[in-house]
């Protein structure tokens, strides 16, 4: 499978780097309005295939994208320390203008993978843009918060993050919504596994479980710039589940019709990916509390994408 990705900085380049190791693509194509960074990464890269899978990893501009399966979107600026994602949409939504008429151009009918922030209403920015059919234009969502809610449920209770059955929903942000109600480890409720290893789910823990997944991003941020790995190797997870058709679950962001009485929105649900990208929505069990909260994401978003005609 071709993969183009645009905008080579630390989420493209991590992307491209976590499809090389993993074998997800068999050709990456990188792309940035520096040609030469998109070269260095793209040779840098490319040094780490004799390590991993068999995989052609080159830099080139729009025209290089021809043939393109899937383009993931990470081009455009980043937070500043304590910055909020929403308060990149103009400077970023300005970006897309130019970039998706120059990706079509290229690839005609491509599945687009947006990873720029805000990712719900850049999703829906592209989708607008785009014109493609429902489905082939969504964005990675919360899959890296659901990685994130995981992995710290996972490290309370000692257990694989891989066993842990939870979906962060709503907006890749501030007011994303935990689904603690529908969360389950292996099979069983949370709560009950909770209870029976002697490590229940207290206010105090789910307290610091929701704040080390809402603020992840502002503290890595803080210390390094800007979060890369994670969502790397999530792009690269989710093409991997398109390029082997799986039919697999991922908390990903997609315009909605409805969402908890809210309109058209682009949020993040469960959602089934497969060959020609998003095939249907999971709507989650959850509780009063979490449907207001979801409610509430979703109208924020709804205000915002309006504040853009969308
Ligand atoms: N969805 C998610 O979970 C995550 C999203 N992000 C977002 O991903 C985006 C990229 O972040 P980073 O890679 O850290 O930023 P970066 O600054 O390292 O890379 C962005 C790249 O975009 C390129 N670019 C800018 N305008 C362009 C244009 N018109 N055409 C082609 N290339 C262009 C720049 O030259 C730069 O190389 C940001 O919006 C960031 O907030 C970051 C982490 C996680
Ligand atoms: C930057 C960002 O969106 C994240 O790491 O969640």
């Amino acid at each position: 499978m071709k993969v183009g990705i645009v905008g080579a900085g630390m989420v493209g380049s991590a992307a491209g780097y976590a499809l090389a190791l993993t074998g997800a693509a068999s050709r990456i194509v990188l792309v940035d309005r520096s040609e030469a960074l998109a070269l260095a990464q793209a040779q840098d890269i490319a040094h780490a295939v004799p390590f991993a899978s068999a995989v052609a990893v080159e830099a080139g501009g729009y025209e290089a994208l021809a043939g393109a399966d899937v383009v993931i979107l990470a081009a455009g600026v980043g937070q500043k320390p304590g910055e909020s994602r929403l308060a990149l949409l103009e400077r970023n939504a300005a970006v897309f203008e130019d970039v998706i008429a120059a990706v079509l151009r290229a690839t005609p009918d491509p599945i687009l993978l947006v990873a720029t922030n805000p990712v719900d209403v850049m999703t829906h920015v592209t989708a607008k843009l785009a014109g493609l059919a429902p489905g082939r234009v969504f964005g990675s969502g919360t899959i890296l918060d659901t990685a994130r809610f995981r992995s710290l449920v996972a490290h309370h209770l000692g257990i694989a993050p891989h066993s842990i059955h939870g979906y962060v929903l709503g907006e890749h942000g501030d007011s994303e919504v935990l689904g603690w109600s529908g969360a389950r480890v292996g099979s069983e409720p949370l709560a009950s596994v909770a209870a029976q290893l002697g490590c229940a789910i207290t206010a105090d823990v789910r307290a610091r479980i929701d704040d080390g997944v809402r603020r992840a991003a502002y503290r890595i941020i803080e210390g390094k710039g800007a979060t890369n790995y994670g969502i790397g190797a999530g792009l690269a997870r989710i093409v991997q589940a398109i390029g082997r058709d799986e039919g697999a679950v991922m908390s990903l962001s997609l315009v909605t019709p409805e969402v908890a009485g809210v309109q058209n929105v682009a949020l993040s649900l469960p959602r089934v990916v497969g060959a020609g990208g998003l095939r249907s929505t999971l709507m989650p069990t959850l509780d009063a509390d979490e449907i207001a909260a979801l409610a509430a994401s979703a109208r924020m978003l709804r205000d915002t994408s309006d504040a853009l005609g969308l």
